[in-house]
Formats: C-alpha cells, structure tokens, sequence
C-alpha cells in the first residue's frame, strides 16, 4: 500500500516543477560516540528511496521512517530531495548553493535555512568544523574568489533572534536591533554592524568567535541552553563609477532553533515561555514557506519577528533553500519536522492541479490538522486559532488590497498636496450644510463595489466657477472606474471612503439647512465627475435635525478633523443605520442598491430587492448576487464594511494627523508619534493596513484591543 502510495507520488514530483522554496533533507551521520553504541545489525530508520532517473536533485525523493525497536512506520515523506549519510557539506555546497552565487552576485538574494529537530547536524551543516568547513564559508569563499574578480566588496552580519527580540551578534554589546518597514516590504535593520571581509580565514575567526561568544554561560549546569535563531549574512557591495556603495545581493544562513515538542521537554518558567515562543517562531517560518509554495496572495511574513526580518529574502523572488536536518535515529521531533517539511514540499504539487482559492486553505488547514494528528488532544487552541485565523486571513487581506486600490486611487482626489506630476491640484473642499448626518455621509464616499458602481456625483447645482470638471482625475485614477452619466450617490455608510471634511465654520453650530460645497483656497478642479454630490440626492431629512443629537464635530484650526471627530461621524452614521431613518440616498440603479442601507427609504430612490441573477452570470457574479439575500448576510456584509471603514479612517488618520493629534491617540507617545512622522517622510503613506502598525512597535493584540476599544465606543 505505502509502495503504491509512494510510486504515484514519485510520478506526481516527476510532473511537477519544483517548489519555489526548495524543500531538502540531510540527513546527518552518527557521531562517534553513537558509532560506538550502534548495534552491528541495525539499520539507518530513514530510507531513500529515489525516483527512476536515480539521484538527479530536481526529480524528487520519497522518505520512510521504521523505528526498529517498536516497528513503528512512518512516511512516506516527500522532499525535493535528501542528502544521505555519506554526503557531506561539500556536497550540498556544490549542488545546492554554487549555482546561486551568481545570482547574488547579479542583484538578487538567496537564503539557506537550516531546520530540524534538535541535535539533527543544522549547525555542523551551515557552520562545520576547523577540518570540515560548513556550506558558509564554502560559500563565502566562492563569493569571495567572484567578487574580488568584479571589484566589489563582501561584508558579514550576524544576527540572532531570542525570543522574539533581534541582536547584533557584531556589536561587542550585543545590542537589540530593531527591525523596521517602511510600509511597502522594505525591511530595514537598524543599527546591525556590517564588517567586510576579506579572506576566508577572515570571515571564520569572525564567525567562529563571534557564535561562540553568543553560546549561553549556563549559569546553573541543569539550567537548558538557550534557544535562538542565529543568521549569518553575507552582502556584496558594489562601488560604483561615482565611488558609492550600492548593495548587490545577499545571501543568508539561518541556523534556525532546534524544533523540540515543549510537553517531551517539560519545560517549566522562562524556559517555557522560550520553548513556546521558539516554537511559534518556526511555526511562522513554515507557515510563510507554505504560502509561497501554494502561492497563497497573503504571506503571513509578520507572524513573527523572525519571518518579518527576513521578508526580503523569502520574498518568492529570491531563492531560498530549507535544509531540513534528520536525526539520522529514531525521534519524534523529526518525524514532526519531516512532516511540515513534506507538506509544505507536496503543497505546490497538490495544488497545481487545484486552482480553486478554497482548496489552497483546506490545504493550509491540513498542514496543520495533519500536525495535530500527530499530538495528543493537548494541542494548543491557539494553534487551532491561527490555522484557521490564516485562511481568513488571506480572503481578507485580498479584499482589503482591493479596498486599498480603491484609496489609493481616490488619494488623487482628496490629497491636499499637488500631483507630482502635474496632472491636478486637487485641495480641500468645504461643506456647508446643517445636517451632521449631512456632514457624517458625504466624507464618506466610496465605490462599495470595487469595480462596479461609480459615484458620480452632481454637482451641477453647486455655484458656477467654484467646481470643475475632473475628467482626468478619473482617468488618471487607475482604481476609478469610468464615470456612469446617470448614477448617483451611493453613500454607503458601513462601506464608506473616508474623504477630507472641512465643516465651515458656521455650519458647526447652526447647521444652516442649505447645504453646499464651497472651495477652500483652492482649486476644487478635477473633483466634479468623480465626486459629484447632487443636493437632492443628499436632501436631509432626519430625526436629528430637530436638534436631538446635534453634535459639535471636532476639527482642528484649518486642518482635517481629528480622529475622534471622525468616530463621531461614524458614530452618526452606525446610529442612522440602525434607526432606519429615510435619507433620500439615490444610488445607481444597477448596483448600489445591492449595498445601500435599504430599510426606510423612499420606494423610488433605493427599493429593498432581491437581486436577481441574471441569465448566463458567472459562478462570481451569482456569489455576488445571493451574498445579500438573507437578512443575516445583509447584517455580516455591511457589519464587515463598517469595520473596514473605521480601520481605514485610522490608517488615514496615522497617515496624516500631526504630531500633537497623534499624541492624542492611546498607545502612542511623543516618540512614537515622532517616529510615524519619520515614517511618514520616507513614504507618503506609511500605513496601508494594521499590520504596518507593528512597524511603530506596536504587537497585533494592542492593535486589536486599541480597534476594540474606539468600535466600542460607538454603544457607549
Ligand atoms: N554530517 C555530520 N557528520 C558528522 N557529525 C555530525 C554531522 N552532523 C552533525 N554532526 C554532529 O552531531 C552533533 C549535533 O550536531 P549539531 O550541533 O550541528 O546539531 P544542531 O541541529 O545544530 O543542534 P541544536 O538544535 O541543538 O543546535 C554534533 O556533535 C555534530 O558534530
């Protein structure tokens, strides 16, 4: 049965083209004194078995484990392929790294990480010994001889990452590094020392030294050994004609820490709290390998620290090769490790015949059901938590970047800054009117639809000279669609896109009934196709005109209003969505009616319909269409919108809010306000999403609590 298994697997790899992360196992050979304890008669545990072709690299392996003494069998396991006993860094050097050197010497990075469970040779792999040089300064002397050939230069970092926290190895202090995003995948270590190097017996004093000194004084001789990450980077550096240096490539070895089960090792304090933080850390790096070889649209690369310093290089661009390292004795910790690396291996294969975004997250669920088949029912919930948190993940992450295209392309409209390239110089516009409902819908603007609807709003009845056309703002807007003649505003509240509101002054406090768009300094030209209000598509009329719950929106002298202004708009908005009050929204006939607030309103503006699927639609469109047919879908949908809404009105407000404004939200501080603004100067829009927000330090659970708290703010 296992033989057939393995026979169709081994056609499967055949057919397939290689992972973009090469998945390899070596397995290490016993050391002497095991040598010695070895019975005459026994046999290695792992066995190879290689496809027809024999040992070409590309074509693919299957692994099975026989644990002699209880004859248990395990497998089969597939990998790229498996370097045996015999084999040694040499080998895996000239076949696995050599032929990426010349990559990195063309610009691009390549990384080689070592996993395995403990005492499985990851460490005599990548660092050797004085007679057996390990794959790292086989490669460094390989880079060496090339670059000094070209000119350029090669230096050396060393990191390690304990516990979540990343330290510079190079530093005699050893300092803490801190890792930083600029919000568009660069990743910047600030403060980790680069020495070049210039000879191999260079680089091994240094790095031979240097990982000594990181090995943990045991302060108590039972105490266990630390547990870290350790990454050897090597950079080439090219001088260029004007004499400055220019990063090539680089080229990373991640010594990773041992995988061991935390209930075999009955850990207990600090050293649990290590165990399971190691643990998570490798958990994250899979978790990543994965979706890079299942070609996932989100790669959970801020998981961990450790998947987020290396995102660069693990970017599916750049080669990356995972040494997975086999204890070449029974241990349940490789058949763990030999199983995510399989899965993770197969994953490209079992997917490629599968193109269906579905059957890639059963997949991701089964890599980590299939773990937990293999631990007792004490598996952590979180685990259980994040296999299934992932796969969300990802929907989400997708329909958050569509959201994101579409800010991206209304930021033309609403930037207060001119166009780079000239196209338009758009400024703030101010509204006048005495409905705050009036003032909490207008801001909020958005094509709810992503690709569908336009909203065109009608400015025609707004003074003559003060608003023009913006024909080219929408075509310049590659996330606009074209304008529709005859749509309207679609003033979706829980789907909205936050637009700079600029009360007048004297509409704060009376709330003259007429309302109007005036031109604050500047040139409202471009906005009219793309942001046409038509006052009687927006006509008011709501119970909180008669003064009930008139609120003063809090806006700051001349600027943009402060966050809380903006949840207060919200808030009005939440509120007018559950009162059901009319509010003489039109929306295009087509498709906005689908997304609008559909409970009271005039029969003729928005009517509460079945959509109906029309003849010959596709499987999306259908989706599409029934997503709003139940009341409690209606309910999920728009309560998702909502709080889309309110993420990405944080965003802006992180994105534009000034310093002291800043200081005014919980959790940040004048240094860290200083630091966003910092942020801010070396990209316009640092913050895309909430996990940019780890950037500034803070963790994913004080994100989730500081959202918490403002969307409870809405019922208090
Ligand atoms: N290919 C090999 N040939 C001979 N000895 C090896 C080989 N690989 C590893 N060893 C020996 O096995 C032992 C464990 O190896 P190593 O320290 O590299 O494991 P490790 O996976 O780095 O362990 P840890 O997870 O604890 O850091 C060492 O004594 C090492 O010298």
């Amino acid at each position: 049965m296992a033989s057939s298994a393995a026979d169709s697997n081994l056609r499967t790899l055949h057919l397939c083209p290689s992972p973009r992360v090469r998945i390899v196992g070596r397995i290490r050979s016993f050391t002497e004194r095991e040598s010695e304890a070895l019975n005459q008669d026994s046999k290695p545990w792992i066995t190879v078995r290689h496809n027809e072709d024999g040992a070409s690299s590309d074509s693919g392996v299957i692994l099975s484990c026989t644990d002699q003494s209880s004859s248990r069998k395990d497998g089969p396991y597939k990998l790229d392929y498996c370097y045996e006993q015999h084999q040694g860094n040499d080998t895996i050097f000239s076949r696995e790294i050599k032929p990426l050197i010349s990559d990195v010497l063309n610009g691009r990075n390549a990384s080689v990480i070592a996993y395995g469970a403990k005492g499985s040779g990851k460490t005599y792999t990548i660092q050797g010994t004085q007679d057996k040089p390990g794959i790292a300064a086989l490669s460094m002397a390989e880079l060496l001889s090339k670059s000094q050939e070209a000119g350029d230069v090669v230096s050396v970092s060393i990191l390690e990452v304990h516990q979540e926290h990343a330290f510079d190895l190079l530093d005699p202090k050893h300092s803490e590094v801190q890792v930083l995003g600029d919000g568009r995948g660069k990743i910047n270590l600030k403060g980790l020392t680069q020495v070049p190097v210039k000879s191999v017996p260079d680089f091994e004093n240094l790095y031979i030294s240097k990982l000594n000194i990181s090995k943990p004084v045991q302060k108590m001789p039972l105490e266990p050994p630390k547990r870290s990450h350790k990454c050897l980077m090597m950079h080439v550096s090219k001088v260029d004609d004007n004499s400055n240096k220019k990063l090539v490539g680089k080229m990373l070895f991640i010594d990773l820490a041992g995988y061991e089960d935390g209930r075999r090792s009955s850990r207990e304090g600090v050293a649990f709290q290590e165990a399971t933080k190691t643990n998570r850390s490798l958990q994250a790096l899979m978790n990543v390998v994965y979706a890079l070889n299942t070609n996932e649209s989100h790669v959970p690369y801020r998981e961990s620290k450790l998947t987020r310093i290396f995102q660069e290089s693990l970017d599916g661009i750049n080669h990356v090769v995972m040494l997975t390292c086999l204890n070449p004795h029974f241990c349940p910790d490789t058949l763990h490790v030999l199983g995510l690396a399989s899965r993770s291996c197969q994953s490209t294969n079992h997917l490629l015949s599968s193109f269906t975004k579905s059957t890639k997250s059963s997949s991701r669920q089964e890599l980590f059901l299939s773990q937990r088949k293999m631990k007792p029912s004490t598996t952590p919930n979180t685990l259980k938590k994040r296999a299934v948190s992932t796969v969300h993940a990802s929907t989400k992450k997708a329909s958050m970047s569509k959201g994101r295209q579409l800010l991206d392309g209304a930021k033309k409209v609403y930037s207060n800054q001119p166009e780079q390239d000239g196209d338009y110089s758009v400024k703030k516009l101010d509204f006048e009117t005495d409905d705050p409902k009036a003032l909490a819908l207008v801001p909020l603007i958005k094509d709810s639809q992503d690709d569908k609807s336009t909203f065109d709003h009608d400015l025609n009845s707004v003074p003559e000279g003060e608003v023009s056309s913006t024909d080219k703002l929408v075509s310049d807007s590659s996330s606009y669609v074209e304008p529709k003649e005859d749509a309207c505003v679609a003033d979706h509240p829980l789907t909205a896109l936050p637009l700079e509101l600029v009360p007048h002054e004297n509409s704060i406090s009376g709330y003259p009934s007429e309302m109007k768009f005036k031109e604050n300094d500047a040139s409202v030209n471009n906005v009219k196709n793309s942001l046409d209000v038509d006052p009687q598509c927006i006509s008011m009329n709501s119970p909180l005109e008669d003064g009930k719950e008139k609120k003063h929106i809090d806006t700051n002298a001349g600027g943009s209003p402060t966050l809380t202004a903006r949840l207060q708009e919200m808030s009005y908005l939440f509120k007018s969505f559950c009162t059901s009050t009319p509010l003489s929204v039109r929306v295009p006939e087509d498709s906005c009616a689908q997304l609008s607030v559909q409970a009271g309103y005039p029969s003729d503006l928005i009517e509460p319909k079945t959509p109906t699927i029309e003849h010959g639609a596709n499987l999306g469109q259908r989706l599409e269409a029934t997503k709003f047919t139940t009341p409690l879908n209606r309910l999920y949908t728009r309560s998702s919108g909502m709080k889309d809404s309110l993420v990405q009105e944080y965003l802006k407000f992180l994105n534009t809010a000034d310093k002291e404004e800043l200081k005014e939200l919980k959790g940040i501080g004048e240094k860290r306000a200083t630091y966003i603004l910092k942020l801010r100067e070396q990209s316009p829009e640092p913050f895309k999403n909430l996990d940019d927000l780890q950037d500034i330090g803070l963790s994913a659970k004080q994100v989730k609590g500081m959202m918490k708290k403002m969307a409870g703010e809405f019922f208090s």
